[in-house]
Protein backbone atom coordinates (compact mmCIF):
# COMPACT_ATOMS: atom_id res chain seq x y z
CA UNK A 1 0.00 0.00 0.00
CA UNK A 2 1.11 3.52 -0.78
CA UNK A 3 2.73 5.29 2.27
CA UNK A 4 0.60 8.20 1.82
CA UNK A 5 -2.11 6.00 1.37
CA UNK A 6 -3.55 6.50 4.73
CA UNK A 7 -2.66 9.48 5.65
CA UNK A 8 -4.23 10.79 2.82
CA UNK A 9 -7.49 9.45 4.66
CA UNK A 10 -7.76 7.22 1.33
CA UNK A 11 -9.49 8.84 -1.45
CA UNK A 12 -12.21 9.74 0.02
CA UNK A 13 -13.14 12.81 1.11
CA UNK A 14 -12.31 13.82 5.13
CA UNK A 15 -11.91 17.35 5.56
CA UNK A 16 -15.22 18.47 4.01
CA UNK A 17 -18.91 18.33 4.35
CA UNK A 18 -20.56 16.42 1.70
CA UNK A 19 -24.44 18.05 1.57
CA UNK A 20 -26.48 15.34 2.07
CA UNK A 21 -28.64 14.26 -1.09
CA UNK A 22 -32.30 15.17 -1.01
CA UNK A 23 -34.44 15.20 -3.31
CA UNK A 24 -37.28 17.76 -3.65
CA UNK A 25 -39.23 19.62 -1.89
CA UNK A 26 -36.06 19.82 0.20
CA UNK A 27 -33.36 20.83 -2.95
CA UNK A 28 -33.14 23.99 -1.48
CA UNK A 29 -31.70 23.06 1.62
CA UNK A 30 -28.27 22.04 0.21
CA UNK A 31 -25.50 24.01 1.07
CA UNK A 32 -23.66 25.45 -1.85
CA UNK A 33 -20.72 26.34 -0.39
CA UNK A 34 -19.87 22.80 1.36
CA UNK A 35 -20.88 21.59 -2.66
CA UNK A 36 -18.16 23.48 -3.74
CA UNK A 37 -15.94 22.64 -1.17
CA UNK A 38 -17.13 19.04 -1.71
CA UNK A 39 -16.32 19.53 -5.66
CA UNK A 40 -13.08 20.78 -5.19
CA UNK A 41 -11.42 18.69 -2.87
CA UNK A 42 -12.46 15.48 -5.09
CA UNK A 43 -11.30 17.09 -8.03
CA UNK A 44 -7.72 17.32 -6.08
CA UNK A 45 -8.07 13.36 -5.74
CA UNK A 46 -9.34 12.93 -9.90
CA UNK A 47 -7.23 11.08 -11.68
CA UNK A 48 -4.67 9.06 -8.79
CA UNK A 49 -5.91 5.33 -9.25
CA UNK A 50 -5.05 2.73 -6.07
CA UNK A 51 -3.65 0.10 -8.35
CA UNK A 52 -1.49 -3.09 -5.93
CA UNK A 53 -1.09 -0.76 -3.79
CA UNK A 54 0.19 2.13 -4.98
CA UNK A 55 -1.49 5.31 -6.44
CA UNK A 56 -1.08 5.76 -10.03
CA UNK A 57 -1.44 8.61 -12.10
CA UNK A 58 -3.77 7.62 -14.58
CA UNK A 59 -5.03 9.75 -17.94
CA UNK A 60 -8.52 8.70 -18.23
CA UNK A 61 -8.33 8.37 -22.14
CA UNK A 62 -5.81 5.60 -21.13
CA UNK A 63 -9.11 3.39 -20.18
CA UNK A 64 -10.17 1.08 -23.24
CA UNK A 65 -13.89 0.49 -23.28
CA UNK A 66 -14.69 -3.27 -23.77
CA UNK A 67 -18.51 -3.35 -23.04
CA UNK A 68 -21.70 -2.24 -21.21
CA UNK A 69 -22.02 -3.73 -17.99
CA UNK A 70 -25.87 -1.78 -16.99
CA UNK A 71 -27.63 1.49 -16.17
CA UNK A 72 -28.78 3.61 -13.33
CA UNK A 73 -30.43 6.44 -12.58
CA UNK A 74 -27.35 8.21 -12.48
CA UNK A 75 -25.36 6.79 -15.45
CA UNK A 76 -23.86 3.70 -17.20
CA UNK A 77 -21.68 1.12 -15.91
CA UNK A 78 -19.13 0.03 -18.29
CA UNK A 79 -16.25 -2.51 -18.37
CA UNK A 80 -13.04 -0.47 -19.02
CA UNK A 81 -9.55 -2.10 -19.24
CA UNK A 82 -6.00 0.23 -17.85
CA UNK A 83 -3.30 -1.79 -18.81
CA UNK A 84 -3.90 -5.18 -17.47
CA UNK A 85 -6.72 -3.88 -15.26
CA UNK A 86 -10.25 -4.36 -16.10
CA UNK A 87 -12.84 -2.55 -13.99
CA UNK A 88 -16.25 -1.34 -13.51
CA UNK A 89 -16.43 2.51 -14.40
CA UNK A 90 -20.04 4.02 -13.56
CA UNK A 91 -19.67 7.46 -15.90
CA UNK A 92 -22.36 9.71 -14.30
CA UNK A 93 -22.94 13.52 -16.20
CA UNK A 94 -21.73 16.42 -14.06
CA UNK A 95 -24.28 18.63 -13.53
CA UNK A 96 -25.80 21.57 -12.02
CA UNK A 97 -28.51 20.27 -10.50
CA UNK A 98 -27.04 20.05 -6.18
CA UNK A 99 -28.74 17.61 -5.63
CA UNK A 100 -27.50 15.24 -8.32
CA UNK A 101 -24.40 16.04 -7.34
CA UNK A 102 -24.37 16.04 -3.72
CA UNK A 103 -25.39 12.43 -4.78
CA UNK A 104 -22.40 11.83 -6.98
CA UNK A 105 -20.20 13.36 -4.41
CA UNK A 106 -21.86 10.94 -1.47
CA UNK A 107 -21.06 7.73 -3.47
CA UNK A 108 -17.19 8.57 -4.23
CA UNK A 109 -16.75 9.13 -0.60
CA UNK A 110 -18.76 6.38 0.77
CA UNK A 111 -17.14 4.15 -1.93
CA UNK A 112 -13.56 5.07 -1.54
CA UNK A 113 -13.47 5.45 2.59
CA UNK A 114 -14.69 1.75 2.45
CA UNK A 115 -11.77 0.93 0.83
CA UNK A 116 -10.61 -1.64 4.38
CA UNK A 117 -14.27 -3.20 3.99
CA UNK A 118 -13.94 -6.64 2.53
CA UNK A 119 -18.08 -6.15 1.87
CA UNK A 120 -18.18 -3.09 0.08
CA UNK A 121 -17.48 -2.89 -3.69
CA UNK A 122 -13.86 -1.80 -3.88
CA UNK A 123 -13.23 1.69 -5.82
CA UNK A 124 -9.54 2.18 -7.36
CA UNK A 125 -10.26 6.18 -8.11
CA UNK A 126 -12.33 8.38 -9.57
CA UNK A 127 -11.92 10.90 -12.47
CA UNK A 128 -13.61 14.27 -12.22
CA UNK A 129 -14.25 16.88 -14.67
CA UNK A 130 -16.75 19.41 -16.19
CA UNK A 131 -18.63 16.55 -18.33
CA UNK A 132 -18.49 13.88 -16.35
CA UNK A 133 -17.71 11.45 -13.13
CA UNK A 134 -16.08 8.44 -13.90
CA UNK A 135 -15.99 6.07 -10.59
CA UNK A 136 -13.64 3.47 -11.40
CA UNK A 137 -14.78 -0.15 -9.03
CA UNK A 138 -13.56 -3.83 -9.47
CA UNK A 139 -15.94 -5.52 -11.78
CA UNK A 140 -18.32 -8.13 -10.29
CA UNK A 141 -19.80 -10.98 -12.19
CA UNK A 142 -23.87 -9.44 -11.59
CA UNK A 143 -26.23 -8.02 -9.54
CA UNK A 144 -29.09 -9.77 -7.65
CA UNK A 145 -31.78 -8.42 -9.36
CA UNK A 146 -30.50 -9.66 -12.37
CA UNK A 147 -29.51 -12.92 -10.78
CA UNK A 148 -33.41 -13.71 -9.54
CA UNK A 149 -34.65 -12.75 -12.96
CA UNK A 150 -32.40 -15.15 -14.97
CA UNK A 151 -32.36 -17.92 -12.24
CA UNK A 152 -35.17 -17.37 -10.36
CA UNK A 153 -35.46 -18.13 -6.27
CA UNK A 154 -31.78 -18.44 -4.80
CA UNK A 155 -31.41 -21.26 -2.90
CA UNK A 156 -31.54 -20.62 1.11
CA UNK A 157 -27.95 -21.92 2.05
CA UNK A 158 -26.97 -19.08 -0.74
CA UNK A 159 -29.43 -16.77 0.57
CA UNK A 160 -27.56 -17.34 4.19
CA UNK A 161 -24.27 -16.62 2.72
CA UNK A 162 -25.41 -13.51 1.00
CA UNK A 163 -27.40 -11.91 4.20
CA UNK A 164 -23.76 -12.08 6.53
CA UNK A 165 -22.10 -9.85 3.98
CA UNK A 166 -24.96 -7.53 3.18
CA UNK A 167 -25.07 -7.08 7.08
CA UNK A 168 -21.93 -7.05 7.73
CA UNK A 169 -21.70 -4.23 5.05
CA UNK A 170 -24.37 -2.55 6.80
CA UNK A 171 -23.05 -2.66 10.13
CA UNK A 172 -20.04 -1.82 9.25
CA UNK A 173 -21.53 1.85 7.76
CA UNK A 174 -23.00 2.25 10.72
CA UNK A 175 -20.25 1.91 13.21
CA UNK A 176 -17.52 2.88 10.88
CA UNK A 177 -18.81 5.92 9.36
CA UNK A 178 -22.11 6.67 10.89
CA UNK A 179 -24.02 6.11 7.82
CA UNK A 180 -27.03 3.93 6.66
CA UNK A 181 -27.38 3.45 2.75
CA UNK A 182 -31.01 3.98 2.32
CA UNK A 183 -31.26 1.92 -1.11
CA UNK A 184 -30.94 -1.62 0.17
CA UNK A 185 -32.75 -3.39 -2.68
CA UNK A 186 -31.20 -6.30 -4.81
CA UNK A 187 -29.82 -4.36 -7.56
CA UNK A 188 -27.11 -2.64 -5.31
CA UNK A 189 -25.70 -6.11 -3.83
CA UNK A 190 -23.07 -7.30 -6.85
CA UNK A 191 -21.64 -10.94 -6.67
CA UNK A 192 -18.40 -12.15 -8.26
CA UNK A 193 -17.08 -15.36 -9.68
CA UNK A 194 -15.75 -16.59 -6.63
CA UNK A 195 -18.81 -15.97 -4.92
CA UNK A 196 -18.43 -12.99 -3.27
CA UNK A 197 -21.04 -10.46 -2.06
CA UNK A 198 -20.77 -6.46 -1.43
CA UNK A 199 -22.74 -3.77 -1.24
CA UNK A 200 -22.75 -1.10 -3.83
CA UNK A 201 -24.39 2.52 -4.87
CA UNK A 202 -24.18 4.65 -1.88
CA UNK A 203 -25.21 8.14 -3.85
CA UNK A 204 -28.18 8.61 -1.48
CA UNK A 205 -26.78 7.32 2.25
CA UNK A 206 -27.59 9.21 4.87
CA UNK A 207 -25.40 10.43 7.63
CA UNK A 208 -26.81 9.25 10.73
CA UNK A 209 -26.99 11.99 13.47
CA UNK A 210 -27.84 10.65 16.86
CA UNK A 211 -29.12 7.58 14.73
CA UNK A 212 -31.42 8.67 13.28
CA UNK A 213 -31.46 10.40 9.36
CA UNK A 214 -33.51 12.98 8.20
CA UNK A 215 -34.84 13.42 4.13
CA UNK A 216 -36.96 11.15 4.24
CA UNK A 217 -37.61 10.62 0.07
CA UNK A 218 -34.47 9.15 -0.61
CA UNK A 219 -34.08 5.76 -2.09
CA UNK A 220 -36.43 3.41 -4.42
CA UNK A 221 -39.79 3.69 -2.31
CA UNK A 222 -40.53 0.20 -3.51
CA UNK A 223 -38.16 -1.34 -0.56
CA UNK A 224 -38.66 1.55 2.07
CA UNK A 225 -40.13 0.69 5.20
CA UNK A 226 -43.43 2.14 5.76
CA UNK A 227 -42.38 4.94 8.52
CA UNK A 228 -40.63 6.16 5.29
CA UNK A 229 -43.29 5.56 2.54
CA UNK A 230 -46.20 7.40 4.81
CA UNK A 231 -46.16 10.96 3.40
CA UNK A 232 -47.80 11.91 7.12
CA UNK A 233 -44.71 10.71 9.02
CA UNK A 234 -42.14 13.52 9.17
CA UNK A 235 -40.06 11.58 12.26
CA UNK A 236 -36.77 11.48 11.46
CA UNK A 237 -35.54 7.47 10.69
CA UNK A 238 -32.95 5.58 11.80
CA UNK A 239 -31.08 2.55 10.57
CA UNK A 240 -34.57 0.16 11.36
CA UNK A 241 -35.51 1.37 8.24
CA UNK A 242 -32.75 -0.52 5.92
CA UNK A 243 -33.44 -3.93 8.28
CA UNK A 244 -37.12 -3.50 6.62
CA UNK A 245 -35.64 -2.69 3.18
CA UNK A 246 -32.96 -5.64 3.61
CA UNK A 247 -36.07 -7.90 4.89
CA UNK A 248 -38.12 -7.22 1.32
CA UNK A 249 -35.00 -8.18 -0.51
CA UNK A 250 -34.52 -11.50 1.19
CA UNK A 251 -38.11 -12.53 0.40
CA UNK A 252 -37.70 -11.40 -2.96
CA UNK A 253 -34.25 -13.53 -3.22
CA UNK A 254 -36.29 -16.46 -1.35
CA UNK A 255 -39.28 -16.23 -3.70
CA UNK A 256 -38.23 -15.02 -6.86
CA UNK A 257 -40.84 -12.25 -7.02
CA UNK A 258 -41.35 -8.86 -5.60
CA UNK A 259 -43.08 -9.51 -2.29
CA UNK A 260 -45.46 -6.28 -2.34
CA UNK A 261 -48.24 -6.77 -5.34
CA UNK A 262 -50.32 -4.30 -7.20
CA UNK A 263 -51.07 -3.17 -10.88
CA UNK A 264 -48.60 -0.09 -10.53
CA UNK A 265 -45.91 1.23 -8.11
CA UNK A 266 -48.74 3.19 -6.28
CA UNK A 267 -51.02 0.09 -5.32
CA UNK A 268 -48.03 -1.37 -3.96
CA UNK A 269 -47.26 1.45 -1.86
CA UNK A 270 -50.12 1.49 -0.50
CA UNK A 271 -49.67 -2.31 -0.05
CA UNK A 272 -46.42 -1.56 1.82
CA UNK A 273 -48.25 1.16 3.82
CA UNK A 274 -51.35 -0.74 4.33
CA UNK A 275 -51.21 -4.34 3.81
CA UNK A 276 -50.05 -7.20 6.05
CA UNK A 277 -45.85 -7.35 5.86
CA UNK A 278 -44.98 -10.28 3.63
CA UNK A 279 -43.49 -13.55 5.31
CA UNK A 280 -42.05 -16.93 4.28
CA UNK A 281 -42.97 -20.27 5.62
CA UNK A 282 -42.21 -23.60 6.58
CA UNK A 283 -44.35 -25.19 4.22
CA UNK A 284 -42.68 -24.19 1.39
CA UNK A 285 -39.39 -25.40 2.76
CA UNK A 286 -37.87 -22.14 4.70
CA UNK A 287 -36.23 -23.15 7.22
CA UNK A 288 -37.85 -21.87 10.97
CA UNK A 289 -34.58 -19.57 11.66
CA UNK A 290 -35.26 -18.47 8.04
CA UNK A 291 -38.65 -17.62 8.58
CA UNK A 292 -38.09 -16.14 11.97
CA UNK A 293 -35.67 -13.39 10.17
CA UNK A 294 -37.95 -12.46 7.99
CA UNK A 295 -40.81 -11.54 10.11
CA UNK A 296 -38.63 -9.54 12.81
CA UNK A 297 -37.01 -7.71 9.93
CA UNK A 298 -40.29 -7.03 8.17
CA UNK A 299 -41.97 -5.93 11.30
CA UNK A 300 -44.65 -2.18 10.87
CA UNK A 301 -43.18 -0.59 13.87
CA UNK A 302 -39.54 -0.08 13.40
CA UNK A 303 -39.11 -0.46 17.18
CA UNK A 304 -39.79 -3.78 17.05
CA UNK A 305 -37.19 -5.05 14.51
CA UNK A 306 -33.92 -5.76 15.29
CA UNK A 307 -30.50 -3.90 14.89
CA UNK A 308 -27.60 -4.91 13.10
CA UNK A 309 -26.17 -6.80 16.30
CA UNK A 310 -28.99 -8.65 17.22
CA UNK A 311 -29.64 -9.77 13.54
CA UNK A 312 -25.75 -10.66 13.65
CA UNK A 313 -26.45 -12.96 16.58
CA UNK A 314 -29.81 -14.21 14.92
CA UNK A 315 -29.49 -18.17 14.46
CA UNK A 316 -30.07 -17.92 11.30
CA UNK A 317 -26.74 -16.06 10.73
CA UNK A 318 -24.87 -17.46 13.12
CA UNK A 319 -25.40 -21.11 11.04
CA UNK A 320 -24.23 -19.44 7.80
CA UNK A 321 -21.48 -17.57 9.03
CA UNK A 322 -19.76 -20.90 9.32
CA UNK A 323 -21.98 -23.16 7.20
CA UNK A 324 -20.20 -24.26 4.59
CA UNK A 325 -21.82 -23.42 1.64
CA UNK A 326 -19.62 -23.23 -1.79
CA UNK A 327 -21.47 -20.23 -3.35
CA UNK A 328 -18.69 -19.91 -6.29
CA UNK A 329 -19.88 -23.28 -7.31
CA UNK A 330 -23.21 -22.80 -6.99
CA UNK A 331 -22.65 -19.48 -9.12
CA UNK A 332 -20.58 -21.49 -11.83
CA UNK A 333 -23.36 -24.24 -12.38
CA UNK A 334 -26.39 -21.73 -12.75
CA UNK A 335 -23.60 -19.78 -15.41
CA UNK A 336 -23.36 -22.92 -17.20
CA UNK A 337 -27.10 -24.95 -17.41
CA UNK A 338 -28.79 -23.44 -20.05
N1 LIG B 1 -18.81 -3.03 -9.94
C1 LIG B 1 -19.70 -3.52 -10.83
N2 LIG B 1 -19.40 -4.63 -11.53
C2 LIG B 1 -20.27 -5.15 -12.42
N3 LIG B 1 -21.50 -4.62 -12.68
C3 LIG B 1 -21.84 -3.51 -12.00
C4 LIG B 1 -20.98 -2.90 -11.05
N4 LIG B 1 -21.62 -1.82 -10.54
C5 LIG B 1 -22.81 -1.76 -11.14
N5 LIG B 1 -22.96 -2.78 -12.03
C6 LIG B 1 -24.13 -3.04 -12.87
O1 LIG B 1 -24.61 -1.83 -13.39
C7 LIG B 1 -25.98 -1.66 -13.02
C8 LIG B 1 -26.25 -0.19 -12.81
O2 LIG B 1 -25.65 0.20 -11.60
P1 LIG B 1 -26.02 1.56 -10.89
O3 LIG B 1 -25.38 1.55 -9.55
O4 LIG B 1 -25.67 2.69 -11.80
O5 LIG B 1 -27.62 1.58 -10.83
P2 LIG B 1 -28.76 0.69 -10.10
O6 LIG B 1 -28.40 0.50 -8.66
O7 LIG B 1 -29.02 -0.56 -10.89
O8 LIG B 1 -30.01 1.63 -10.24
P3 LIG B 1 -30.34 2.99 -9.49
O9 LIG B 1 -29.19 3.91 -9.70
O10 LIG B 1 -31.57 3.43 -10.19
O11 LIG B 1 -30.53 2.63 -8.05
C9 LIG B 1 -26.18 -2.53 -11.79
O12 LIG B 1 -27.54 -2.91 -11.65
C10 LIG B 1 -25.24 -3.70 -12.06
O13 LIG B 1 -25.91 -4.67 -12.84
Amino acid sequence: MDRDFFSLGGLGMNNVVIPEPEPEPSRSNINQADLRRALEEAKLKSGKLLINGRIEHVDEHDLEQLAELGHGSCGTVTKEKYKSLVMAVKTMPTSSDSYLMSRILMDINVICQSFDCPYVVKCYGYFINDNHVKVCMEVMATCLDRLIQRVGPIPEPIIGKMTVSIINALHYLKTRHSIMHRDVKPSNILLDWSGVIKMCDFGIAGRLVASRALSKQAGCPLYMAPERVDPNNLEAYGIRSDVWSFGVTLVELATGQFPFHGKNDMERLIAIMRGDPPRLSVTDGFSPEFCNLVEICLQRNPENRPDYNQILNHPFLQYHMVADTNVEEWFFNVNNQD
